[in-house]
């Protein structure tokens, strides 16, 4: 009986008083911004926070002017994980490196809790700029009204600013009375703790925001959820906007591309004619040889659209004698090639016969107005300018003003 009794008392006794293990509050997930001009010692305060103390290396480094061991400016944003009480935080340490990777912090501000803004104290010719920054963060409208804790980072150093001249400064107390937050300033020093021990200021300075945001999880919680949701609604519209924007482009040039090549099939061919398993060497000469070709056509493109503005039917031309007849303006006018478009079987052929007829018959017809075409040049004769007739005919390798050339 006293058996049972005993067993009853234990039940009704673990019922009461579960393991410590069930009473404890579950993990508070909570995260927080870390800005500040770059320089100001932002992932060095990370570091410490995590406890990834420099050590004893500090100590030698104290008294020097700037520390350099292993830390570099931040390039985009790193975050730390740690636990404080029953907080789980997370901080996202963004670079603070000028004005353009600013603009960049405010995808952060929506899941943010709080923010922690770190200003180097000892850099008086910045703080106008650093009042600029907090400034602009507080006034985001997903930011606004969240607490922030200033730390005043490298009290250390000779001509570190105090605590209160900071206030005024910074102008902290307009800020924060506009903007309804709660706020704090905490001169600190990374450099002057070392081992588990971090900077008072600094571990009074989290604890202190933590509270902040342990008294007023949950209206910050479904803020923060409400605001990550619209943006990533936001950014989910932008994205998809985008697609759509590069998928139209690429329809078009896919129907661009379609439709040259019914035009111009011999241009397909040149696509399938490449083995991709070639020695590297033939590719090279190959595609040597290919440019070669297409700077040949380009020559005679150029004739073409010469033979298209400036005399519709050359072989007309020729036949009839009386209309032979150039402008001087061809000599100087630029012209350009807008597009490669390979010359028609007809074409080259008016175009070789222009060359023969050149050789042939140039001292015949020197004494007709027209102008003599030849490959990449054009050199023209006016009868009635006696001084031009006595002229040299310049070298074939005369280059043509006004050209350009377009690649493909
Ligand atoms: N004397 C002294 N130097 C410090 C202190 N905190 C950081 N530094 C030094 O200041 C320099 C910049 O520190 P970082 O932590 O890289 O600065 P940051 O704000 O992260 O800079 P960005 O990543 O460019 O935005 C480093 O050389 C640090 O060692 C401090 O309390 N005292
Ligand atoms: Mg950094």
């Amino acid at each position: 009986m006293a058996g049972i009794s005993r067993c009853k008392l234990f039940s009704f006794l673990t019922a009461c008083f579960p393991c410590k293990k069930n009473y404890q509050v579950p993990l508070r997930k909570v995260t927080l911004l870390m800005l500040g001009l770059e320089n100001a010692g932002k992932t060095d305060t990370a570091r410490v926070l995590k406890g990834e103390h420099k050590g004893h290396a500090v100590q030698e480094e104290v008294g020097r002017e700037e520390s350099s061991i292993d830390v570099t400016t931040t390039i985009g944003f790193s975050r730390i994980n740690f636990i404080r009480g029953n907080f789980d935080v997370t901080i996202f340490d963004i670079g603070g490196g000028g004005k353009g990777i600013r603009t960049l912090w405010k995808y952060y501000y929506a899941e943010s809790y709080g923010l922690i803004f770190v200003i180097d104290s000892s850099d008086v010719n910045r703080l106008e700029e650093s009042k600029e920054a907090i400034n602009e963060i507080l006034k985001h409208p997903t930011m606004s009204g969240k607490p922030v804790l200033v730390l005043a980072d490298k009290q250390d150093k000779e001509g570190a600013l105090s605590e209160t001249c900071l206030v005024k400064c910074l102008s902290l107390d307009t800020l924060i009375n506009e903007q309804k937050c709660l706020c704090q300033l905490k001169g600190c020093s990374t450099l002057l703790f070392t081992g588990k021990k971090i900077d008072k200021s600094i571990k009074r300075g989290i604890f202190w925001l933590l509270s902040c945001i342990g008294n007023d999880f949950y209206t910050l919680k479904s803020r923060v959820e409400r605001d990550t949701k619209a943006q990533q609604i936001f950014e989910e519209m932008k994205k998809r906007e985008r697609a759509e924007r590069v998928r139209q482009l690429r329809r078009e040039r896919e129907e661009r591309e379609k439709e040259y090549a019914t035009e111009h099939p011999e241009f397909l061919r040149c696509d399938s004619d490449i083995d991709l398993f070639k020695p590297t060497d033939i590719v090279l000469r190959e595609n040597e040889r290919r440019k070669q070709r297409m700077d040949k056509d380009i020559d005679r493109i150029f004739l073409r659209t010469h033979i298209e503005q400036k005399k519709p039917d050359i072989q007309n031309q020729f036949s009839n004698a009386s209309e032979r007849k150039f402008d001087d303006s061809i000599c100087t006018e630029p012209y350009s090639v807008l597009s490669y478009i390979p010359p028609t079987e007809k074409e080259i052929d008016s175009v070789q016969q222009l060359s023969d007829c050149e050789d042939s018959d140039f001292n015949e017809k020197k004494n007709d107005t027209f102008g003599v075409i030849a490959c990449n040049q054009i050199v023209p004769h006016n009868i009635s300018n006696p001084d031009l007739e006595t002229q040299e005919m310049p070298g074939p390798s005369h280059p043509i003003h006004g050209f350009h050339r377009i690649q493909k």
